[in-house]
């Protein structure tokens, strides 16, 4: 928690003035039953109205500077504390953004939500209440006591067998909690990912009429967290009551010891009931810290999950003696990789070497899980090498900064990933001051003009989330169309065809090998119609690479690629 704190540095002045207001607040709240013990005990007994009335003038003078100071520290403590919690959201998504996907997968997307949404209202929730009460209620503890020991010290022995007793409740509570609110994070945190799933996933889910197993999925995580919720309320709940009970019987005690002194004639009566308002005041202020026990627990396993993110050094990091990249070929070369995901018991990519050059085509293929798709992510350095190294244009990746790796690369993902946005929008994320004759020029090699105008708005049509009104050819033409408006020198197509018609597809490749003349371009596909024509292809088989070479040479010399050509293509084709 306290490793949270330097995020209120920047606004350290209102949380100084904060404090300032709610001391002031705490000293007129404290002074306000000393005034009405005087009004009592020398006014109304000797019936002196003029000093009633000044006495009644200061109270009211008081009390409105009490709740101006009240209002004031209010508004600066949610001011601090908002910013607070808008400067964490953003450290957290600005640590996510440098994370290599394998810091993705250990955390997982939907943890990382909860941590950036639930987690940091949690944890803000704790410092606007610590401003607030926190702060006070020391104050008016302390204040409380030290004015009720002015007022009866030996009344004041009722409040030393009180406190103890309090606070012991508020500590095993608290020890009993602190636990059981890290689970029901944890809880949430699966409630979430089970929804999400749910959502991104409701066709599959519909189509194979899945809809009374995810209702169980949904119910047993929902009471799984109703559950482990409720039993931390349960808890929490005992801890009212008990302080409820004690507050009243602390009131009596003072009442009634309160009264046997007033009877002997050691006390007065408006002394007496200035005591039971600072002995109020003090049980109030315990009530106050126990209502934080409540907070600080689950705002802690908050904290601990919100610093494990920020804590997380990104695997991939920029090398501070980064070297310029002069040339702008796109030269590819792969030496000796081997590439394994963490966990995995075998290295995923074996002893990987291979050259793509600018000006051809270089194909990738094999059988599914051969590791085409993980070959293809280490050249943008979305993930790290084990070992061996990756060249472009000559320079070992690492000694490129991410930047200027990522601006060399066009990239299309096997899974078509649109933001919500225009058409237009989506094509200028490949290149921001992209002209109009720019996208358009790569709309049309994409093959995507004719039903970008088919639509009603044309280029500014709106995606809506994820391109859910888009099918999933037209989804791939314009993630292929984002990366050829930033004409790069390498282009990457992961399997991008596939939901492309046979027509369309040749199409589009002929356009594409007319675009692509100078730089280097990489394809991963299933299809052989795909990569027939490439100028090498390279067969991956078991993370492994079989053969290297053309259509002709690879069908004369490599079983895995006759065995794949066979099974798609007719003899006459292949011959
Ligand atoms: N993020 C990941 N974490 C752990 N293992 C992974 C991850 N991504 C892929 N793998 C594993 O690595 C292997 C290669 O996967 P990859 O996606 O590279 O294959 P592929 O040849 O592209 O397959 P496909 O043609 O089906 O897309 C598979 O066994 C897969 O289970």
């Amino acid at each position: 928690m306290f490793k949270l704190v330097k995020f209120l540095k920047p606004y350290r002045l209102s949380v100084i003035a904060a404090l300032l207001l709610i001391f002031l607040q705490a000293l007129s709240e404290l002074f306000l039953p000393t005034l009405m013990a005087n009004i009592v005990d020398i006014g109304i007994v000797n019936g002196d109205t003029p000093y009633i009335i000044k006495l009644g003038g200061q109270m009211l003078i008081i009390a409105l500077v009490g709740t101006s100071c009240a209002i004031l520290s209010s508004y600066l403590s949610a001011k601090a504390a908002l910013s607070f919690g808008r400067d964490l959201r953003s450290a957290i998504f600005r640590r996510a953004e440098d994370f290599s996907l394998n810091e993705f997968d250990k955390i997982g997307t939907s943890s990382l939500i909860t941590r950036t949404t639930n987690d940091i209202t949690q944890v803000q929730h704790l410092v606007i209440m610590s401003l607030r009460l926190m702060a006070r209620a020391p104050m008016m503890a302390i204040g409380g006591i030290v004015m009720a020991f002015t007022r009866d010290a030996k009344l004041s022995l009722t409040i030393v067998f009180i406190i103890p007793l309090i606070s012991l409740g508020i500590v095993v509570v608290g020890k009993r909690v602190t636990p059981l609110f890290r689970l029901v994070q944890t809880k949430l945190d699966k409630l979430n990912h089970v929804v999400r799933e749910n959502l991104t996933g409701v066709r599959v889910i519909r189509a194979f009429n899945k809809e009374n197993h995810e209702r169980t999925r949904f119910d047993e995580a929902n009471h799984d967290l109703t559950n482990t919720t409720l039993k931390v309320n349960k808890l929490m709940a005992a801890l009212m009551p008990v302080m409820s009970l004690t507050l009243n019987f602390a009131t009596i005690a003072v009442i009634w010891f309160g009264a046997i002194r007033i009877n002997s004639g050691t006390m007065q009566v408006g002394d007496l009931m200035a005591f039971i308002q600072y002995v109020m005041q003090i049980m109030f202020a315990l009530i106050m810290v126990s209502m934080m026990f409540v907070m600080i627990p689950r705002a802690s396993a908050s904290a601990v999950r919100i610093n494990e993110v920020l804590e997380t050094i990104p695997e991939i990091k920029d090398t501070n003696n980064f070297i310029e990249a002069n040339k702008q070929d796109g030269l590819v070369e792969f030496n000796d990789v081997t590439f394994s995901y963490p966990g995995a018991e075998e290295p995923t990519l074996k002893n990987i070497t291979f050259r793509a050059e600018p000006g051809k085509f270089t194909a990738i293929i094999g059988g599914t899980g051969s590791g085409k798709s993980t070959l293809l992510n280490l050249i943008p350095r979305f993930y790290e090498t084990n070992s061996g190294i990756i060249l472009v244009d000559g320079i070992n990746i690492k000694d490129l900064t991410q930047k200027t790796l990522r601006n060399k690369i066009g990239f299309v993902p096997q899974k078509s990933v649109l933001f919500s946005g225009t058409v237009l929008d989506n094509i200028k994320h490949g290149k921001e001051n992209a002209t109009f004759d720019e996208i358009q020029e790569a709309c049309e090699i994409a093959q995507a003009t004719e039903f970008i105008y088919n639509m009603k708005e044309g280029f500014e049509s709106v995606i809506s989330q994820s391109g859910t009104n888009l099918s999933g050819g037209q989804k791939q033409r314009l993630s292929i169309a984002r990366a050829l408006v930033r004409k790069p020198e390498i282009y990457l197509f992961d399997d991008s065809f596939s939901a492309l018609d046979f027509k369309t597809d040749a199409r589009l490749r002929a356009a594409l090998i007319n675009q692509t003349k100078k730089a280097t371009l990489i394809i991963v596909a299933q299809r052989v119609s795909t990569i027939i024509d490439a100028d090498q292809i390279i067969v991956l088989d078991k993370g492994e690479i079989t053969a290297i070479g053309n259509h002709k040479q690879l069908l004369n010399s490599c079983d895995v690629y006759r065995e794949i050509v066979s099974s798609q293509l007719s003899e006459e084709e292949i011959a």
